[in-house]
C-alpha cells in the first residue's frame, strides 16, 4: 500500500520526497496557492508538455515553449540546466530581466483640411527570461481599444525596484509646421529596451515628438484636453507602459538567488482628434469680393489668390505685417462670410473658429456696394451667432475700394454712420493704407499691453 505523501507546511503535497509544490504543469487554480521557491540544492521535479507554462519548485521555469533540463517525476537531483536563451536567468546569478513597454500610434485624418484624428494601440513586450509562479503572472490589461482608452496600463512600480520604463507621445507645437497635413496617419513609439545582466536596466524608450502648428485644438472625444496655442507648447498625449521588474526585485532570505522576472506592461492606447485653429493677431471679416485677399498682398508679403468672383479664397492665409519697430503683425484673411452664414449658407461658419483666435479684427467693406454700412451690421451679426461676444473684440472697420467713383462718393455718409474712425482705402491703388499700418500697429501695442505672459508650458507635470 502506498502511503499519502507528506504535506507540507502549506498543506499542499510533497511528490517524491522532494519539496516542490504542486506538480509540474498544473495551473494554480484560484484560491490555490503558487509552490513556494525551492532552496538551491533541492529536488527538483515535474513533468511538462511543451507550449505549457509549467512551475517547478526552483522557480525556473519559462513560459511557452517549457525550459527543458528538467525530467522524471520526483527526479531527486538536478544535474545540469540547459539555457534556453542567452538571457536565460541562471539560478547560480543573479541579473535583472526587464521587459520593455510598447505603443503604436494610429492616426485617421478625416476629410477637412485641418482636422486630424489620431488613435493609438497598445502593442506588448513581454519580459525574455523565466516566468515561475502566479505572482509573477502579469495582470489582465484590456485588449479591446474601447476598454483601454484612456488606460495607463501596467501598475507603478514598487519602491526599490528597477527605474520605470516610460515611453511618452507628445505633441509640440512648432512654427515651422504650417498644417495638419504632415501629421502622418500613423504613429509607432519606440520600445524600451529589456534588462540585462549584473543589474542593469534596460533602457527607456525614446520620446516621440508629433510636430503639430501652433494653434492645434487637442480633443479626446468631444472634450479639449490641449490647446497647443504658443510656440513650443507640448502635450503628452500617451506614457508607455511600466517596464518589467528584473529578478534582483524578487531577491529575499528565503530567495537568493532569483530566477524570476515579469514582463513589461503595455503602453496607453488613446484616440484623439485634432482641430486647427489659425492664430494671428488680426482677423480679416468681410463678404466675398470685398478685396480681403488684395489687402493682404497689399500690406504683406502673402500672396492669396484674387480674382473678380465670389469666395475666391477657401482657407485662411496668414500674412505678416513688419513694423517700422521690427515689430510683426499676423494678419489672417479669411474666407467671405455672407448673411446666414450660421444657418450653413456660403461656406457656412465652419471657418469662424479662427476668427476666434484673433486678438482683434478688420471688418472690411466693399466701399462700392450701396449702403456698405450694412455689411459691417450682417458681419457682426454673424460673428455674435458663432460665438456670444465675437463681435465686441478691438477692431477696424476698413472700407475697401476707395479709388472707384461710387465709392468715394460714398465715404462722407459712410462716415456720418460709423464715425470718423471708419479707414477709407484702396487695396488696389495702395491709397491710404499707411493709416491702416498705423492703427494695426496701436492694436497690436495694446494687444502686448494687455497680454498675459504665456511661456512655454511643462513637459511633464
Ligand atoms: N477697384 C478696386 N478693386 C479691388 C480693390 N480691392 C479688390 N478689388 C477687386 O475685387 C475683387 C475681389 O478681390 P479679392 O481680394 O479676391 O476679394 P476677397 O474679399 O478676398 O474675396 P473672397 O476671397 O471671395 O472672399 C478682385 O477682382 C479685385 O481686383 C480695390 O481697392 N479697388
Ligand atoms: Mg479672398
Amino acid at each position: 500500500t502506498r502511503l499519502p505523501a507528506p504535506l507540507s507546511r502549506a498543506g499542499r503535497s510533497r511528490c517524491g520526497g522532494c519539496l516542490c509544490g504542486p506538480r509540474a504543469g498544473v495551473l494554480p487554480g484560484p484560491g490555490r496557492a503558487a509552490p513556494p521557491r525551492r532552496r538551491r540544492g533541492a529536488n527538483v521535479c515535474g513533468d511538462r508538455a511543451v507550449g505549457t507554462p509549467t512551475w517547478s519548485c526552483d522557480g525556473g521555469v519559462a513560459s511557452a515553449p517549457g525550459p527543458r533540463g528538467f525530467s522524471g517525476e520526483g527526479a531527486a537531483t538536478r544535474t545540469r540546466r540547459e539555457r534556453p536563451g542567452t538571457s536565460f536567468l541562471d539560478g547560480r546569478e543573479s541579473k535583472c530581466l526587464r521587459a520593455g513597454s510598447a505603443n503604436s500610434t494610429h492616426a485617421l485624418r478625416s476629410h477637412g483640411a485641418f482636422e486630424a484624428s489620431l488613435s493609438r494601440t497598445a502593442d506588448r513586450v513581454w519580459g525574455r527570461g523565466a516566468l515561475d509562479s502566479g505572482r509573477a503572472r502579469p495582470a489582465p490589461v484590456a485588449r479591446s481599444p474601447q476598454a483601454a482608452l484612456g488606460q495607463l496600463c501596467g501598475p507603478l512600480q514598487a519602491p526599490g525596484a528597477p527605474r520605470k520604463e516610460t515611453a511618452l507621445r507628445e505633441e509640440a507645437a512648432d512654427q515651422q509646421v504650417k498644417s495638419l497635413s504632415s501629421v502622418l496617419s500613423r504613429y509607432q513609439g519606440f520600445h524600451g529596451q529589456a534588462g540585462g545582466r549584473k543589474n542593469c536596466s534596460g533602457r527607456g524608450g525614446a520620446v516621440l515628438y508629433i510636430r503639430v502648428p501652433v494653434g492645434t485644438l487637442v480633443k479626446e472625444g468631444s472634450e479639449v484636453v490641449a490647446d497647443l496655442s504658443c510656440p513650443g507648447a507640448e502635450y503628452v498625449a500617451a506614457r508607455g507602459g511600466a517596464g518589467g521588474k528584473g529578478n534582483r526585485f524578487f531577491l529575499a532570505n528565503d530567495n537568493r538567488a532569483p530566477v524570476t522576472c515579469t514582463p513589461g506592461q503595455p503602453g496607453q492606447e488613446r484616440v484623439f482628434f485634432l482641430e486647427l485653429k489659425t492664430v494671428a493677431h488680426a482677423g480679416m471679416v468681410g463678404f466675398p469680393n470685398a478685396g480681403k485677399s488684395s489687402l493682404l498682398r497689399a500690406i504683406s508679403n502673402a500672396r492669396p489668390a484674387v480674382a473678380s468672383y465670389p469666395f475666391t479664397t477657401l482657407k485662411p492665409h496668414v500674412g505678416i505685417v513688419r513694423c517700422d519697430d521690427h515689430q510683426q503683425i499676423a494678419v489672417a484673411d479669411i474666407p467671405g462670410i455672407v448673411r446666414g452664414a450660421h444657418r450653413n449658407r456660403g461656406l457656412g461658419s465652419a471657418f469662424l473658429r479662427h476668427v476666434e483666435r484673433c486678438r482683434f479684427l478688420l471688418f472690411v467693406l466693399d466701399l462700392s456696394e450701396p449702403e456698405p454700412w450694412t455689411q459691417l451690421e450682417d458681419l457682426k451679426w454673424e460673428l455674435e451667432q458663432h460665438e456670444a461676444g465675437l463681435s465686441q473684440r478691438p477692431h477696424v472697420v476698413v472700407a475697401n475700394k476707395v479709388d472707384l467713383p461710387e465709392a468715394r462718393a460714398a465715404v462722407p455718409r459712410l462716415r456720418a454712420r460709423l464715425g470718423p474712425s471708419a479707414v477709407a482705402l484702396s487695396a488696389a491703388t495702395g491709397e491710404n493704407v499707411e493709416a491702416l499700418l498705423l492703427r494695426l500697429r496701436e492694436l497690436h501695442r495694446q494687444h502686448v499691453a494687455t497680454e498675459p505672459q504665456r511661456g512655454r508650458q511643462p513637459l511633464r507635470g
